[in-house]
C-alpha cells in the first residue's frame, strides 16, 4: 500500500485551473498531489537576434522555485546571483518538450516563452511543469488562432509527462511524491505525446538497478498516467475555450429548452418530465448536424458542463445537459463516468449490461449495491453554469428484466419496489429516478439563477 492509499497505477489528483493570473496570454495553475506549479506563456512578436528572418518561431521555457516550495527555506536564485545546474538541466527540458509538439515555422516569426512557477512541491515538478505548460501554451496559441494572427495550428498534438518508479519494494508505481521518490530504488521521468512517442525519457537507478522487464513495466504505467492527463487537458482547454467564446445577446428563453442529448432514452425522460412543467424540449437529435462533444471529463460534473456548455456557445441560447451513470460499490465506483463506454465503442447497452455481469460474476445478492447518478449542468453563454446532482440506490440482478427504460435500467432493482428500472412503469421511474431527483433540485434554485 502506497504512503497516500493510491493504487500502483494510479495518477495523483489533478486540477488544472485555466486564467489563473491575468496578464499573461495563457496562465494555468496546475496540481498534481500537492505539488502546485504557475504556469504562463508569453506571446512576443520577436525572435532571438540569430533566428531573425528565418521566417521560423522560437518556444522556450524558465522555471523556478519559491524559497518555501519545500520544507525548509531555499535561497532565492536571485539572491545567489546564478541559475543552479538543476534549474537549468529543467528548464531546457520544458523547451525542448514543448517544441518537440509544436511546429516553428507554423508559428512564424514569433516567441512563446511559458514560465513554469514552483509554489509548492511533492515531487514531480519537472513533469508537473511540462503538462501545465503545455496548457498555458495552447491557449496562447489558440488566442493567435482565434485573433486571426495565425491561420495554421501549430501545435501537431497534445504532450504531458510523469514520473514512474519503483518502490524499496520492487513495485513499479505511477507519479510518485516526494516522499515515494526519495526513497525509490528507480525514478523515471517520462514526456510523452497523445500519440504515444516520446520526447524523453530520464530513468535513473539510485544505488540500484533495473531491467528490461522493469524498465517496460514502468513505460506502461507512465502511458496510462499520461493519457490520463491529457484527457485532463483537454477538458481544462475546451471549458476555458467556452469562456473565452464571444457571446451576443442570448436567443431569448420560449416555452423551448434545449437538452444536449443525444441519448434517445434520456430524451424521453426529459420530454416527460418537463411535459409537467409546461415546457417542450429540444435534444440533440434535432440538431444531426452538431457534432458529438468529447466527453474527457474524469468526473459527471466536468462532463456534463463539457457537454452544456459547449452546445449553450454553439447555438447561442441555454442548455441543459445530463452526465449520468451507474456506480457499482463492488467494482469501487465503476463504470461511474465510463458507463456509456463500459464495453468500448460503439456504444451498446447490451454489451454494458454483459460486461457488467461479467465483472460482478460470484458477488452475492448482499454485496451488489449500486446507485445511479446524474449530474444536470445548466448553461447560458455569458453566466456561470449552475450544476445539481441527483441519485438513486439500488441492486445489480443477475438476469436482466423488464423492457421499459434504457441502458441499465433492466439490471437494476429498486428495493422498495422489488423491480427493476425497466419493469416500473416509465411515470414510477420518473417520480424516483437519479434524474428526477436531480431535477427538483435543479428547479429549487434556477428561477433565481435565470433572473440575475
Ligand atoms: O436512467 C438510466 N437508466 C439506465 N441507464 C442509465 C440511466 N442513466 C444513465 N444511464 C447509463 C446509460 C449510459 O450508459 C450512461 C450515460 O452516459 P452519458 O454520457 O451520460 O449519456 P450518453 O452518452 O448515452 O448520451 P449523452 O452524453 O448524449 O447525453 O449511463
Ligand atoms: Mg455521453
Amino acid at each position: 500500500m502506497r504512503i497516500d492509499n493510491r493504487a500502483n497505477n494510479e495518477n495523483r489528483k489533478v486540477t488544472i485551473q485555466t486564467d489563473y493570473l491575468m496578464h499573461p496570454e495563457g496562465s494555468v495553475l496546475i496540481s498534481v498531489g500537492n505539488t502546485k506549479v504557475i504556469c504562463n506563456a508569453t506571446v512576443e512578436e520577436r525572435v532571438p537576434p540569430f533566428m531573425r528572418g528565418e521566417g521560423k518561431g522560437w518556444v522556450t521555457a524558465e522555471y523556478s522555485m519559491l524559497p518555501r516550495a519545500t520544507n525548509s527555506r531555499n535561497i532565492r536564485e536571485a539572491a545567489k546571483g546564478k541559475l543552479g545546474g538543476r534549474t537549468m538541466e529543467i528548464q531546457r527540458l520544458i523547451g525542448r518538450a514543448l517544441r518537440g509538439i509544436i511546429s516553428l515555422e507554423d508559428l512564424g516569426e514569433r516567441s512563446i516563452v511559458v514560465d513554469c512557477d514552483v509554489i509548492q512541491a511533492d515531487g514531480g515538478t519537472r513533469t508537473a511543469s511540462i503538462t501545465g505548460a503545455f496548457v498555458a501554451l495552447k491557449i496562447a496559441v489558440e488566442k493567435l488562432l482565434e485573433a486571426g494572427t495565425l491561420t495554421v495550428n501549430p501545435i501537431k498534438e497534445h504532450l504531458a509527462a510523469i514520473s514512474v518508479g519503483i518502490l524499496p519494494t520492487s513495485e513499479p508505481v505511477l507519479d510518485l511524491n516526494y516522499h515515494e521518490d526519495s526513497s525509490a530504488l528507480v525514478d523515471m521521468n517520462v514526456v510523452m505525446t497523445e500519440s504515444g512517442r516520446f520526447v524523453e525519457l530520464q530513468g535513473t537507478g539510485e544505488e540500484a538497478t533495473f531491467t528490461e522487464e522493469e524498465l517496460s513495466a514502468m513505460l506502461a504505467l507512465a502511458k496510462k498516467g499520461i493519457q490520463q492527463l491529457i484527457n485532463q487537458q483537454k477538458t481544462a482547454l475546451s471549458l476555458a475555450k467556452n469562456k473565452r467564446m464571444p457571446h451576443e445577446e442570448p436567443v431569448a428563453m420560449t416555452d423551448e429548452i434545449l437538452i444536449a442529448t443525444g441519448n434517445p432514452g434520456k430524451a424521453k425522460e426529459f420530454e416527460a418530465l418537463f411535459a409537467s412543467k409546461g415546457l417542450k424540449i429540444k435534444t440533440l437529435l434535432d440538431y444531426p448536424e452538431i457534432p458529438e462533444v468529447e466527453e474527457t471529463g474524469d468526473t459527471f460534473v466536468e462532463n456534463a458542463l463539457l457537454k452544456a456548455e459547449t452546445i449553450a456557445h454553439h447555438l447561442n441560447m441555454l442548455v441543459l445537459a445530463d452526465d449520468s451513470g451507474l456506480c457499482v460499490d463492488a467494482l469501487h465506483g465503476q463504470p461511474g463516468v465510463y458507463s456509456a463506454r463500459y464495453a468500448g465503442e460503439p456504444k451498446s447497452d447490451a454489451a454494458n449490461n454483459a460486461k457488467l455481469l461479467h465483472e460482478l460474476t460470484g458477488i452475492p445478492a448482499a454485496e451488489r449495491t449500486a446507485k445511479f447518478c446524474c449530474t444536470l449542468a445548466l448553461a447560458m453563454p455569458g453566466k456561470e453554469s449552475l450544476v445539481v446532482e441527483g441519485s438513486v440506490e439500488g441492486q445489480i440482478i443477475g438476469i436482466p428484466r423488464g423492457d421499459n427504460g434504457f441502458g441499465y435500467d433492466p439490471l437494476f432493482l429498486v428495493p422498495e419496489f422489488n423491480q427493476t428500472m425497466a419493469e416500473l412503469p416509465n411515470e414510477q421511474k420518473n417520480a424516483i429516478s437519479h434524474r428526477a431527483n436531480a431535477l427538483e433540485k435543479l428547479e429549487t434554485v434556477w428561477a433565481d439563477w435565470i433572473q440575475d
